[in-house]
């Protein structure tokens, strides 16, 4: 089993997770787990923190001479800001600074001062805070280095910024590698559009949300299973990206259209090709069937919601003077959809990781291979 805890507050001393389960002998490439928490934090529509923080990881145990030893492997990102707030986060101390007590809709505010019994609203928003996802995403740089190792990929792309949507007939789906856009846009005409939305949310003091779609390509056939609720592939991936900080519906391949086609539409038919190798002409499923891997490119979306804390601040409540007042203004991003769709791909990479590690089991990298190769070799696959 492959697992993963998260530590740290937003402005507190460091994010740490600690990824425990993946074999010996993997490859790793620090550089490339901080390309992907760059990544993370880039995007258009962000705010004053980005400026502050330039995220990198140190890998504190578990990796010698670059290779996993298969050991807990703890990974740590230092929060730069931690500077300018050491007595707000101090850990000994009297409580020092503002308390935070007008509550913002959409946010955990509320909820988690009533459920932890406490006074200062920044005693739930500093672990409610997104911030972090750079936990998340360095935990699932590492996870895709395993994956890239047996030949799966995994990607993402912003399809949908406050409704401005991308073309999907105009999309070169071979940029998804290497793509630089700062939205993660794979469209330029609707990137341009969706940056002009988000500055006018922006200048309106509001915010705007979006959806992303993370796309799987060499997964085996077979992963996850139908014999039980909690070995479906596809309610894993869904809780994975479900998960993330403001996101709010997943849909698995076609999704939503299902409820709108009849089935001679919808399911994916099957045919032989020359070699008796079964192919596809549709995607429609996603590439999950019966909650298990079937072949076919992974293709997960979610829709994350606009940005709770907004410069014009909602109507809510002040928990301390119990007056209606409008909700605290924090710094914060207009929108964050391409940072989300980075974590998106941490995530379902970590839960595509667990389940290759489920079905083919093994300590050692080595052993892990070859166990896919009998795998494949019994499916009868080039
Ligand atoms: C990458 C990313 C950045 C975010 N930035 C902010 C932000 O700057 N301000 C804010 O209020 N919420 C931000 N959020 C959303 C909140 O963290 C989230 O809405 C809150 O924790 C409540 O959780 P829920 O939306 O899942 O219910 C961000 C989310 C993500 C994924
Ligand atoms: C720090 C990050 O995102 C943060 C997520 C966040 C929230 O409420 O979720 C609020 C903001 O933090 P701050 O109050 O320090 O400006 C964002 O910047 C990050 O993504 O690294």
């Amino acid at each position: 089993m492959l697992r993963f805890l998260t530590a740290g507050e937003s402005h507190g001393q460091c994010l740490t997770a600690i990824l425990e389960g993946l074999p010996a002998g993997l490859k790793i490439n620090i550089d490339e787990i901080n390309q992907k928490l760059a990544r993370r934090q880039t995007g258009y529509g962000r705010g004053g923190r980005m400026k502050i923080e330039t995220d990198k990881v140190d890998i504190l145990s578990g990796v010698r001479f670059a290779e996993t030893l298969g050991d807990p492997i703890t990974l740590q990102i230092k929060n730069r800001d931690w500077s300018n707030w050491l007595q707000k986060m101090s850990v000994t101390g009297e409580p020092f600074g503002e308390k935070v007590t007008a509550a913002r809709p959409g946010h955990a505010d509320l909820v988690g001062i009533h459920k932890y019994d406490r006074k200062d609203i920044r005693d739930i928003l500093e672990r409610a805070s997104a911030r972090e996802t750079a936990a998340k995403v360095a935990v699932g740089a590492v996870c895709q280095q395993f994956l890239q190792d047996i030949g799966i990929s995994v990607f993402s792309h912003v399809v949908n910024i406050g409704g401005v949507e991308i073309d999907r007939h105009n999309i070169n789906y071979a940029k998804l590698a290497n793509n630089t856009s700062d939205l993660n846009c794979l469209d330029e005409a609707a990137e341009t559009k969706m940056r002009q939305k988000i500055r006018e949310a922006g200048q309106a003091g509001d915010t705007l949300g979006g959806i992303f779609e993370v796309i799987v390509k060499g997964a085996p056939e077979g992963l996850g299973s139908h014999i039980q609720w909690d070995k479906r592939l596809d309610g894993k991936l869904a809780q994975s990206l479900m998960s993330i900080q403001a996101i709010k519906a997943v849909e698995i391949g076609e999704g939503v259209s299902y409820a709108y086609n009849p089935g001679s539409k919808m399911h994916d038919e099957m045919f032989y090709d020359e070699n008796k190798q079964v192919y596809r002409r549709t995607n429609h499923a996603g590439g999950l069937e019966g909650g298990m891997t079937n072949g076919e490119d992974i293709v997960l979306r979610a829709v994350m919601k606009p940005i709770p804390t907004l410069m014009s601040p909602l109507h809510s409540i002040d928990i301390e003077t119990k007056q209606e007042v409008l909700a605290s203004k924090e710094r914060s991003d207009v929108c964050a959809v391409a940072a989300a769709s980075i974590v998106g791909a941490a995530m379902a990479a970590f839960t595509i990781a667990d389940a290759v590690l489920e079905q083919f089991g093994g300590h050692a990298m080595n052993d892990v291979k070859k166990a896919i190769e009998n795998y494949q070799k019994r499916l009868g696959k080039r």
